[in-house]
């Protein structure tokens, strides 16, 4: 026997059908490196339903090796990790070269579900680091796992996080950490960024294939549809990221760092840094800690997105024909994105269809709760229940009784004139679009510190709650009901 016959195998071998289209850009894209081991890795959670759906055997995910692995401590057969770069706006002013400081790109898997990117993050630090450590924490890569199964959950597109682990080292951040590694899958991790980075430095050939990549692979349409391929594709992204953002409003979501680097090509939610589902309503509600202008403040984003657009276009605009053609791809989200607000909206009024006047039955409901800084999640669920009887427990929310009783008069005279206005199909159509369980601070928070204590207990109850977040499961009345008053002094600031 010799010695190779008894050693550890050197890589995790799960027979993956790995493909690497984004390495196969070239060199200009990215940075090839392996991550950086973490001592005593564990297992935090693991998503099995994503593992399922990816077409991998969650038990086998389970194995040591695999949680080695997936720490960033044993190579995985067929993965080629790499760094991409990319620039960005980071509150408004041009940052520069950003690029993965601390993600790291294995290639790409045919699943099930299509093909999907799988992605470190935290697994040490890379060319584009700066002056960071690669790292994240556990408090962090568990809000991270744990709000994007949330948003995905609740039918928003998004990352998803297949599996977190843990590790004892140590990482500074306000206080000492540990690290952690997530592991995120999404059809792709391109960002707006990635496209301002070939465009700020002129590399005119790389930024056309960067394009020319992502229109081939996520939106062949822009080439059937005739003109320029480029501008179309501005257009579809603005297109995506309205709806986007109107999903993310209707659910009172506020993503903390709206910077152009954290804006997904595909319009899906990534980087699950400073968000908030909000608690009490305030529009001008600000999550992140560290945007001392409120520029991402909950009201803001919706023409943050379009102001992140209007970047992208820029960067596109080597490609265009003139500065007209960007402008006018812009433009459709200017009346898509409030179109499919006012549609998000009255689907969780009930309303069938949408009608003159429901904009503003909308924004008047809306003041109301502001006003009274009604809880947002419980004030659509009680309405639901009001549908069929219980009125008083939604009337309650409100201070200003008569102007609730005004508003929700003329809200019951809306639904009637529906033709076949049923009561109950309408409150269960209600219940299909507002969640009875989101992911609050104090939530993440609990779950979090037990998590810090060894005990995952809590992440894996929440993981299953937020994956069905509209259904009403006994022994989860505590996920569904009113913050605690120490909800409030919780901050989160980019600290991650
Ligand atoms: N601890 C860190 N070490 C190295 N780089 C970091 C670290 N934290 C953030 N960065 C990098 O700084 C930039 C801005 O950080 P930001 O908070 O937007 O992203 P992030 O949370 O790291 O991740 P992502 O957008 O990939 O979810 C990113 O390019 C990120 O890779
Ligand atoms: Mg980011």
């Amino acid at each position: 026997m010799n010695d190779t016959d008894t050693a550890a195998p050197a890589a995790l071998d799960l027979a993956l059908p790995w493909r690497h289209r984004f390495a196969d850009l070239g060199p200009a894209f990215f940075t090839e490196l392996p991550p950086t081991p973490l001592p005593e890795p564990h297992l935090v959670s693991l998503n099995a339903p994503l593992a399922q759906a990816l077409g991998l055997d969650p038990a086998r995910l389970r194995q040591d090796d695999a949680v080695r692995a997936f720490s960033g401590s044993l190579p995985i057969e067929g993965a080629r990790p790499l760094a991409t770069v990319y620039s960005g706006h980071q509150f408004g002013v041009w940052a520069g070269q950003l690029g993965d400081g601390r993600a790291l790109l294995l290639g790409e898997l045919d699943t099930p579900a299509g093909p999907m990117e799988i992605q470190f993050k935290g697994a040490g630090r890379t060319p584009y680091s700066r002056m960071g450590d690669g790292r994240a924490v556990l408090r962090s890569s568990i809000r991270e796992y744990l709000c994007s199964e949330a948003m995905h959950g609740l039918g928003i597109p998004t990352t998803r996080a297949l599996i977190v682990t843990g590790s004892p080292q140590p990482v500074i951040r306000e206080t000492v950490e540990s690290a952690s590694v997530v592991t995120r899958v999404a059809p792709s991790f391109i960002r707006f960024g990635h496209f301002e980075h070939f465009s700020a430095n002129g590399l005119a050939d790389e930024l056309r294939r960067l394009a020319d990549f992502v229109i081939d692979a996520f939106y062949p349409g822009c080439r059937e549809a005739g003109g320029n391929p480029y501008a179309r594709l501005l257009e579809a992204v603005s297109a995506r990221t309205a709806d986007l953002l109107a999903q993310w409003q209707a659910v009172g979501f506020c993503h903390g760092v709206m910077n152009t680097d954290n804006m997904s090509v595909l319009g899906l939610t990534i980087d699950y840094g400073p968000f908030q589902f909000l608690d009490a309503f305030n529009p001008a509600h600000i999550c992140n800690h560290s945007d001392h202008g409120g520029r991402y403040a909950y009201h803001r984003q919706p023409n943050v997105a379009y102001w992140n657009l209007f970047c992208l276009g820029q960067a596109l605009l080597p490609l265009m024909d003139d500065q007209q053609q960007a402008l006018d791809a812009l433009e459709p989200y200017k009346t898509r994105f409030p179109a499919a607000l006012t549609q998000r909206m009255g689907a969780k009024l009930g309303l069938a269809d949408t009608r003159e006047g429901d904009a503003a039955l909308i924004e008047e409901l809306m003041q109301l709760m502001a006003k009274d800084a009604v809880d947002f999640t419980i004030l659509f669920r009680r309405l639901c229940d009001a549908l069929e009887g219980a009125a008083e427990p939604v009337r309650d929310l409100f201070l200003q009784r008569e102007s609730f009783d005004a508003w929700a008069a003329r809200w019951r005279e809306r639904l009637q004139a529906q033709p076949g206005f049923d009561a109950a199909a309408t409150a269960a159509a209600m219940r299909r679009v507002n969640p009875r369980i989101v992911l609050r601070n104090h939530l993440a928070q609990i779950a979090i510190q037990r998590a810090e204590q060894g005990d995952f207990g809590e992440v894996d109850r929440l993981l299953k709650a937020l994956s069905a977040p509209y259904d009403e499961r006994k022994g989860e009345d505590d996920l569904a009901a009113f913050p605690p008053d120490w909800a409030q002094q919780i901050e989160i600031s980019c600290s991650s």
